[in-house]
């Protein structure tokens, strides 16, 4: 399950410059192979203005109607009363901060490879983008131990048994958000049968973002949207992720310590037949302090057929597809894969 996702990555290898990301800390200005053309502040008077993705109690009983409102609206909301404990959160950053406080020589002990999935290194967005992010990653499928053990080889234990709790927790609140996201959709039972089974996609993405002398020119995390059914995000205390909404530009998402952002993916976008959007979303830096946030990205097995759904004798917007086809059509056209497999000419969304 686990090693097919990352087969399906495999047929796409990355060049190392896309792959090494810059020892960042012996920066004290930010160099031109990181400095974005257009600034990061234009929507910053929209900061935490009211204007954003709704906090949603999973124990309310309204909760599935305000889940299917927030993903047709923006795509994303927030999630309290989830149940994944607090602590184990924070000792998933906790070993983060440990990780990516190493040396670099120590952390590209543990680079991803060229066609790997997991690993150290840079998003695996960057070769799309003319400039480099201010970010570095960790990306885990299954056990982290073979990447860790590099790093750590006699003190790996307790890095890898706090971050498989967290995909088993992940998992179990992946599980019920799908089930209540499919009941939203009427998706049949032929379609669902795979979630609770031990037949999904996952991955765990650790994702640094250091200090940066020159924010307002850096760019965290790039503009994008995901790759899964959907993506459950914690974010410690530093804000950093917009997300975007037409005609209002890019807002921030206040991290709250209790609360995990939910941001709807691409596979999501074609199985609802463009009725939930996919968020687009990016990362900015800051120059008063380190951000961490760790990601996980759920989804079907990889040779799901992916089929838009179609109520009330309207027409799919997207051809039917396999995750994987999908995986392998956007490694090489990032946001344009919606609109190559778009039925309607011009229209991806
Ligand atoms: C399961 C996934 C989802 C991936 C690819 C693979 C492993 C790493 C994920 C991320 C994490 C960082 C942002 C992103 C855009 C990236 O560059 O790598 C994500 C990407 C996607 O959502 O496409
Ligand atoms: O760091 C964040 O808040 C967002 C990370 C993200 O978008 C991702 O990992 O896909
Ligand atoms: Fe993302």
């Amino acid at each position: 399950m686990n090693t097919t996702l990352s087969e399906a990555y495999r047929d796409h290898p990355l060049h190392l410059q896309h792959i090494i990301p810059l020892e960042f800390s012996s920066f004290r200005t930010l160099p031109d192979s990181h400095a974005w053309p257009q600034s990061n502040d234009d929507n910053d008077h929209l900061t935490s203005n009211g204007s954003c993705i709704p906090i949603i109690d999973l124990k309310d009983p309204n909760a599935m109607e305000e889940i299917g409102l927030a993903c047709e609206k923006w795509g994303a909301f927030q999630l309290k009363n989830h149940g994944i404990p607090l602590n184990l959160i924070e000792e998933v950053h906790e070993e983060a901060k440990r990780l990516f406080s190493l040396p670099s020589k120590e952390k590209i002990k543990a680079l991803r490879s060229a066609g790997g999935a997991t690993g150290y290194g840079s998003a695996r967005i960057s070769p799309f983008f003319p400039k480099f992010m201010w970010h570095e990653g960790f990306t885990i499928m299954g056990s982290p131990s073979n990447d860790v053990k590099e790093i750590w080889p006699n003190d790996y234990k307790y890095f890898c048994d706090i971050m498989e709790e967290c995909q088993k927790q992940m998992k179990t609140l992946a599980e019920k958000i799908t089930n209540i996201i499919f009941n939203i959709l009427g998706i049949s039972k032929e379609q669902n049968k795979w979630v609770g089974s031990n037949n999904h996609c996952e991955a765990l993405q650790l994702n640094f973002y250091p200090c940066c002398p020159d924010p307002k020119k850096a760019m965290g995390l790039a503009p994008h949207t995901d790759t899964s059914l959907f993506t459950i995000l914690h974010q410690s205390q530093t804000s950093g992720l917009q997300i975007f909404k037409e005609g209002v530009g890019y807002t921030t998402v206040d991290p709250h310590p209790n609360t995990l952002v939910v941001n709807t993916g691409d596979i999501l976008h074609i199985l609802s037949n463009s009725r939930f959007r996919c968020s687009l979303h990016r990362v900015v830096v800051n120059d008063i302090r380190d951000r961490y946030s760790v990601a996980y990205f759920y989804g079907p097995p990889v040779d799901y057929l992916v089929s838009p759904l179609v109520v009330d004798g309207s027409l799919p917007r997207f051809r039917s597809l396999t995750v994987k086809d999908y995986i392998g059509i956007k490694a090489k056209n990032l946001e344009g894969a919606l609109s190559l497999i778009s039925t309607l000419p011009h229209d991806g969304n």
